[in-house]
This record gives structure tokens, C-alpha cells and sequence, in this order.
């Protein structure tokens, strides 16, 4: 049995984390946590999630939680700013981390290098095995299509998504910087005003907000007279969650180090 912590239990995609830990036969819930001040802290989590009794606690600190129970790996969906620091709780302890959250910086994600020195992490802004299919596929064409064609990546998401661009976007856009030869200062994230053509090298990154939607990403490779469209659509977190604890029985007791989801798919990473 893997035992494994769960971080905002109560968002949507812990949530989804908590139910699918539940129903895995090799997992094992130990421990569960909430925002500081939440409602939740104190109940059962599986009750807070709606999910049905699963006699875990929702804490307010996932230290007390490590403290509380021996555990294997902490799984964290919660934002950039928190899986830094819950990070750091984890390397005090010596428990391994998957990540998911978006919106890091350069400077969270030294933060979090620095504690992945001490343990093993995997941190990816996308767990699902299609979307990391995609950033191979997208790096396979701008090889091949090369500089004659404009690239645009395109992301939609709900409306309560706090983080823009998607972190998918970026690591998109950064795969294809990578394969064309160029580097993060040819990305241009939306356009507004007299911005006068567009440079042949530039990598346009855009953004849509609203409703439901669990996660789209489209490249574009724009060509005289012709164009390409790759696109992944969610239509569910499951999958996102489902490799997320993938990475999770991955990540117990291998070596310290920052893992990326394609490291966990056996995959040569794309960037
Ligand atoms: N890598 C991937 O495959 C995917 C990544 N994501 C990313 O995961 C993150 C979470 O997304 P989502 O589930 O939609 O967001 P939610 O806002 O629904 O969930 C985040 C949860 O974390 C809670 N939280 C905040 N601070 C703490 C804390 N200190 N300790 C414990 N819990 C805390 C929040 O509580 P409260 O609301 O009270 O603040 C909330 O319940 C985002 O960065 C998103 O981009 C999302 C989907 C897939
Ligand atoms: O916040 C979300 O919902 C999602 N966030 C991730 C991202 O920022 O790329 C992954 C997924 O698309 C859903």
C-alpha cells in the first residue's frame, strides 16, 4: 500500500485526487489538508469532498498531517506559492512529492529544485498522458514543418482559473521554442493596439476564459495557403488525477531529483 497525503482536498482537482486514491486498490489515503481557515478543516474528508465517509481528517497544516501519519508521498494540487512551500515540509520529513499545480515562477521553481535536492518530485503542469503525447507531437512538427510556417498556441479554461497563461500553454510554447531553435523572449502572450506584422520568429500565446471548460490547447502552425491544428480537450479531470498518482507510485524511493511526467512515462523530454 502506498500511502499517500492529499492537498486541497475539497478544490477540484483534489477532489477528483481524493476519489481516485480512494477507488486505486494500491493506495492508501493517510492524510488530507485544507487552506487554513477553511469550513472543512475538522470534518471527514471524504464528506467535505462529497465523496462519502473515508474517516481521514481534513487538517490545516500538511505538516500536522506528515506528523500525524506516516506517509509515502504527498500528492499537491493547490497553487505554485503552496506546493513551494509544502514542499519544503516534505523535504523536513523525507517524503516524497508529486506536483501539479501552474503559475510558477523562475523564482518558485528554484524554490522548489532546492527541495527536490532532498526528495523526490515529480512536478508537471499537465498529468494527463494525451497532452504529454501532444508536446512530443507538437516538437515532431515544428522540426519537420521548420521556419515556414506561424505558430500560435491557443488555451481555454473555466472560469474560476486563476493562472493565464495555462501552464500547458507555456510548456507548449517553450517545446516549440526549443524545437525551432528559438528562445522564451520570441513568446508574445496576446496582442492589443498597433503591434504592427508579425515577426516570423515570434510564438504567439492566447488565452480564453469562461464556463466549464475543463482544459483545452490547440498549436496552430499557420502556412501559406495551408494550416495544421493540434489539439488535446479535456473533457474530464480524471485523467489529469488518474497520472497524477501514476507519478505518484512512480516517485516512491527514487533518487532526490526535480522528475518531469514525461521521466514518469518513460518519455525523452521535449523541454
Ligand atoms: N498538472 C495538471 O495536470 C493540472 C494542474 N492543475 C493545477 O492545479 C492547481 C489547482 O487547480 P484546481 O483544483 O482547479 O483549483 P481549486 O482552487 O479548485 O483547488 C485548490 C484547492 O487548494 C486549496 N488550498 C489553498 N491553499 C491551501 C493550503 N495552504 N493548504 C491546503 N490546501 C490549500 C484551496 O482552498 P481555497 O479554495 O479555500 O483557497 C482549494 O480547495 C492549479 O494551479 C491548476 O492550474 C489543474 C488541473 C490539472
Ligand atoms: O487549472 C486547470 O483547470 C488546469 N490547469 C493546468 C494548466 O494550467 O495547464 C492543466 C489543465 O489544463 C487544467
Amino acid at each position: 500500500m502506498i500511502r499517500t497525503v492529499i492537498t486541497g482536498v475539497t478544490g477540484r482537482m483534489g477532489s477528483t485526487l481524493l476519489r481516485l486514491a480512494r477507488d486505486a486498490e494500491d493506495l492508501r489515503v493517510v492524510g488530507a489538508t485544507e487552506r487554513p481557515g477553511s469550513t472543512t478543516v475538522g470534518l471527514d474528508a471524504g464528506l467535505a469532498a462529497r465523496l462519502g465517509a473515508m474517516e481521514v481528517p481534513v487538517v490545516d497544516d500538511l505538516g500536522k498531517a506528515l506528523d500525524a501519519a506516516k506517509a509515502d508521498v504527498v500528492v499537491d494540487f493547490t497553487s505554485a506559492e503552496v506546493s513551494v512551500a509544502h514542499a519544503k515540509l516534505c523535504a523536513a520529513r523525507g517524503v516524497a512529492l508529486v506536483v501539479g499545480s501552474t503559475g510558477f515562477t523562475p523564482e518558485s521553481t528554484a524554490a522548489l529544485a532546492e527541495s527536490a535536492k532532498t526528495i523526490p518530485v515529480v512536478a508537471a503542469p499537465n498529468m494527463s498522458v494525451g497532452v504529454n503525447v501532444v508536446f512530443r507531437m507538437a516538437a515532431e512538427l515544428a522540426r519537420v514543418l521548420g521556419q515556414g510556417f506561424d505558430v500560435e498556441v491557443l488555451e481555454a479554461h473555466h472560469r474560476m482559473k486563476k493562472d493565464a497563461p495555462s501552464g500547458t500553454a507555456l510548456r507548449l510554447a517553450e517545446v516549440l521554442a526549443g524545437a525551432l531553435g528559438r528562445s522564451n523572449e520570441d513568446l508574445t502572450f496576446a496582442r492589443h493596439g498597433m503591434v504592427g506584422a508579425r515577426p516570423a520568429s515570434e510564438i504567439g500565446v492566447q488565452t480564453l476564459r469562461g464556463g466549464d471548460v475543463v482544459g483545452e490547447h490547440t498549436v496552430f502552425f499557420f502556412g501559406e495557403g495551408e494550416r495544421i491544428e493540434l489539439t488535446h480537450r479535456a473533457t474530464s479531470r480524471d485523467q489529469f488525477g488518474l497520472g497524477a498518482l501514476r507519478a505518484a507510485r512512480w516517485v516512491v524511493g527514487r533518487a532526490p531529483g526535480l522528475y518531469d511526467m514525461a521521466d514518469v512515462l518513460g518519455f525523452q523530454r521535449t523541454a
